[in-house]
């Protein structure tokens, strides 16, 4: 058996969806191991909750397909739904049952008393436990805590989240992070649509941007950050002991100095040319790097800016 942490639990294959020949999500391709959290930004009207539903197999895509451990999510839906956790933006129950008759009724589905024998467990996980009332009555943070269970009720391999903590209170915000990264824990893929940026950078390995239905930026956070230029420049910050001088390094656009430093942006990486030219003037240097975007920088850069 192949292990879920390294393996690939989650890929789109060239996803679209054209309505009325207008194509709102081109031709995104995605892929999510066991054990990651990838997060899914974009505007609003962007695409992903599009996405979302043709990788869930609710919208069947104009084109490419969506495979969930190997499974294609259209031509196989029954066997593809076993593996999937749905958590929508906009939960969909029965509002005249509790919690625990919404997820027994729902366990009925999956024929399985394993499954059914985990509803008190989930409804504590979730936070739910002593809540009797009809869902009709709950906040929308309680159904977003239902709406978890409920995606949680078969034990999914893949997950996905859109815009989980949306209208949660600041303890329920933690309790989902932390049951988000459990999951993940576990062996998980989780795919988490955001528009928390912070949340994203507290949870996600990845992160892949779509903007107009096409996927602009992806990868490791990190990576998307450090190969992210708006203006195809690089950033340098300096420090040094003493007093710093004006620098003659070749590729040098422009630099604002300060006493005993400079911020320089360039044409390309030159930290190793500045740092040659402080030694041959013998001024110590104690801080020498690029300085990264930040996950704002990218978003609103890539997003709002079209880079
Ligand atoms: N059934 C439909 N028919 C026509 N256009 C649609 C349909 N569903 C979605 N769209 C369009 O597709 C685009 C993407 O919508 P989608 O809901 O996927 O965006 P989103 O990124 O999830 O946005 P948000 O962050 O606001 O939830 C939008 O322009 C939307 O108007």
């Amino acid at each position: 058996m192949q292990d879920s942490e390294s393996y690939c639990l989650l890929k789109a294959e060239g996803l679209t969806k054209a309505y009325e020949s207008v194509k709102v999500v081109d031709a995104v391709d995605l892929e999510v191991k066991g054990g990651e959290i990838f997060g899914f930004l974009g505007h609003n009207g962007a695409g992903k909750t599009t996405t979302i539903n043709m990788m869930v197999g609710l919208i069947e895509p104009t084109s490419g397909r969506c495979l969930v451990n190997g499974i294609d999510v259209i031509r196989k839906p029954t066997e593809a739904k076993k593996l999937i956790g749905y958590l929508p933006d906009g939960v969909g129950c029965y509002w005249h049952m509790t919690a625990r008759q919404n997820m027994k009724y729902l366990s009925k589905f999956y024929r399985s008393r394993e499954i059914e024998g985990r509803i008190d467990e989930l409804i504590k996980y979730v936070g739910l436990e002593g809540v009797e009332k009809p869902v009709g009555k709950y906040s929308r943070g309680m159904k977003q805590r239902l709406g978890l269970a409920l995606a949680l009720l078969h034990d999914p391999q893949v997950l996905f989240l859109d815009e989980p903590t949306n209208g949660l209170d600041p303890e329920g915000v933690l309790l989902f992070r932390k049951i988000i990264k459990e999951q993940a824990e576990a062996g998980k893929a989780v795919l988490l649509s955001s528009h928390v940026l912070e949340e994203v950078r507290q949870l996600c390995g990845s992160i892949g941007i779509i903007s107009k239905g096409k996927i602009i930026a992806r990868g490791p956070i990190d990576e998307v950050k450090r190969s992210f230029r708006p203006d195809g420049n690089v950033r340098v910050r300096v420090k040094v002991s003493g007093t710093m001088p004006a620098l003659d390094t070749p590729g040098i656009i422009s630099a604002v100095y300060y006493v005993d430093g400079a911020e320089v942006v360039a044409s390309e990486d030159i930290t190793d040319r500045i740092s040659v030219e402080l030694i041959n003037k013998g001024v110590p240097v104690r801080q020498l790097t690029t300085v990264e975007a930040s996950l704002e920088d990218v978003f609103l850069g890539t997003v709002y800016r079209g880079v």
